[in-house]
């Protein structure tokens, strides 16, 4: 069983990842975490912050010498911005506190920790500050912020690691809309080899017409004072077939991917294959159909299903999609009520995210690396790598001739 958790505030010192269940002897290194953390700080449209926040890496256990040892995998990831925050967010007490109410702010100076009373429509604040008793959404948007990704893909890399040395399992996340900008459903995919080439885009687009018009919307939007949604797609080639299942809803893969992607921080809707677009077409082109190529394996003529059936990866490409909401705090700041006065009011803005699309899109990668290094776990085991290369060999050799399929 692979199981994984995270801590830690948007504005605190460091957020924690761990990793519980990771066979041994998958090879990562902190550089590599880096790497991964700096792919999800990429995009055009994101805020001042992700100019000078450095996401500072420490890998405290389950690792030595670069080779994963069995144990709980953890990671801590600092935010270099601690130092301004660390009266307003000082796990103790402070020495001026001068009331024994939770909500009292003491003052640092620094205008951070006056009571946050006008909360934002979209985000968590409101609903946050009425189910958990504060009169203050700075402790609701500390926990609901998008910072808590970074732990995410952390751990998403090590995932990912696990299934390419495991099972050759290699994943690709791109933008395929922003705002109204949409890639055209007859663009060629990215591969895992285009990984290089989507981070350079400015928004980890794969068809250069789209990314400009993308960029276009962005500033446009800028301009205007608001904020934009889109569209993210993760592509998982080489995924072997029978991982999940049809027996139970739970166990199904398309449903865990949905439930962890929708875990994203503003993803409203998730897509499985062509999902939505199927709905609209008659079964006779709505499916994949089943041919024996020349070299004696089935393949689907299509992968319109992206890559799921009965819940179970097929050894089609895996394809699944998140749409995201536009950001929140939106600039030309949004009505809302005072809940200190009862008055109306605007909702509290400081800065954010123009559009974090690009950015959604590596989390949501980091989620079905995740996700699949699960359903790897679950179905072949292994308390090593070697181990759960050996079972997943057996079992593709086990699977009748009749019955083998390409693995795309
Ligand atoms: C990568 C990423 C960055 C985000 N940046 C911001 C931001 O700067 N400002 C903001 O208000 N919301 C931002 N969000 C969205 C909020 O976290 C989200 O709207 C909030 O958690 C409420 O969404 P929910 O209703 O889906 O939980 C971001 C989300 C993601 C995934
Ligand atoms: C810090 C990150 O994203 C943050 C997510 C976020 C939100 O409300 O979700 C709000 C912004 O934070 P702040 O209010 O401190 O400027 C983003 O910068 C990050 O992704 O690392």
């Amino acid at each position: 069983m692979l199981r994984w958790l995270t801590a830690g505030e948007s504005h605190g010192p460091l957020l924690i990842g761990v990793l519980e269940g990771l066979p041994a002897g998958v090879q990562i290194t902190t550089p590599e975490i880096q790497a991964a953390l700096a792919r999800r700080r990429l995009g055009y449209g994101r805020g001042a912050r992700m100019k000078f926040e450095q996401d500072e890496v420490r890998v405290t256990g389950g690792l030595r010498h670069g080779v994963s040892q069995g144990g709980p995998f953890a990671v801590q990831i600092g935010n270099t911005e601690w130092p301004k925050w660390e009266s307003v967010m000082s796990a103790d007490p402070l020495a001026e506190q001068v009331s024994d109410d939770p909500n009292d702010k003491p003052l640092d100076g620094q205008g951070r920790s006056a009571p946050l009373t006008r909360p934002r429509p979209g985000h968590a604040d409101l609903v946050g500050m009425q189910k958990y008793g504060f009169a203050d959404a700075r402790p609701v948007l500390e926990r609901a912020s998008a910072r808590e990704t970074a732990a995410r893909v952390a751990l998403g890399q090590v995932a990912a690691s696990f299934l390419e040395q495991a099972a050759g399992i290699r994943l690709v996340s791109h933008t395929v809309g922003i705002g109204p900008v949409g890639t055209p459903d007859d663009a060629e995919l990215p591969g895992p080899d285009d990984v290089a080439a989507l981070d350079a885009d400015p928004v980890r687009s794969f068809h250069a017409p789209t990314s400009a018009a993308m960029v276009a919307e962005i500033d446009d939007c800028h301009k205007a004072g608001d904020t934009l949604g889109g569209v993210v797609e993760v592509l998982a080639y080489g995924v072997p077939p029978g991982l999940g299942s049809h027996v139970h809803w739970d166990r199904r893969l398309d449903s865990r991917l949905a439930g962890a992607l929708m875990g994203i921080q503003a993803i409203k809707g998730v897509e499985v294959g062509d999902g939505f677009r199927t709905a609209a077409r008659r079964g006779s082109v709505a499916h994949d159909e089943i041919e024996r190529g020349d070299d004696g394996l089935l393949r689907r003529r299509t992968d319109r299903a992206g890559g799921v059936e009965g819940g179970m990866s097929t050894g089609e490409i895996l394809k699944v999609r998140a749409a995201m909401k536009p950001i929140s705090t939106v600039p030309r700041a949004l009505d809302t009520v005072d809940v200190a006065t009862g008055e109306k009011a605007v909702a509290i803005h400081q800065r954010s995210d123009v559009c974090a699309v690009p950015a959604a899109g590596v989390v949501a990668e980091a989620m079905v690396a995740l996700v699949l290094a699960e359903a790897l776990v679950e179905k072949f085991g292994g308390d090593s790598v070697p181990e759960t290369a050996r079972n997943i060999r057996s079992y593709l050799e086990s699977i009748p001739e009749l019955q083998k399929s390409e693995i795309r």
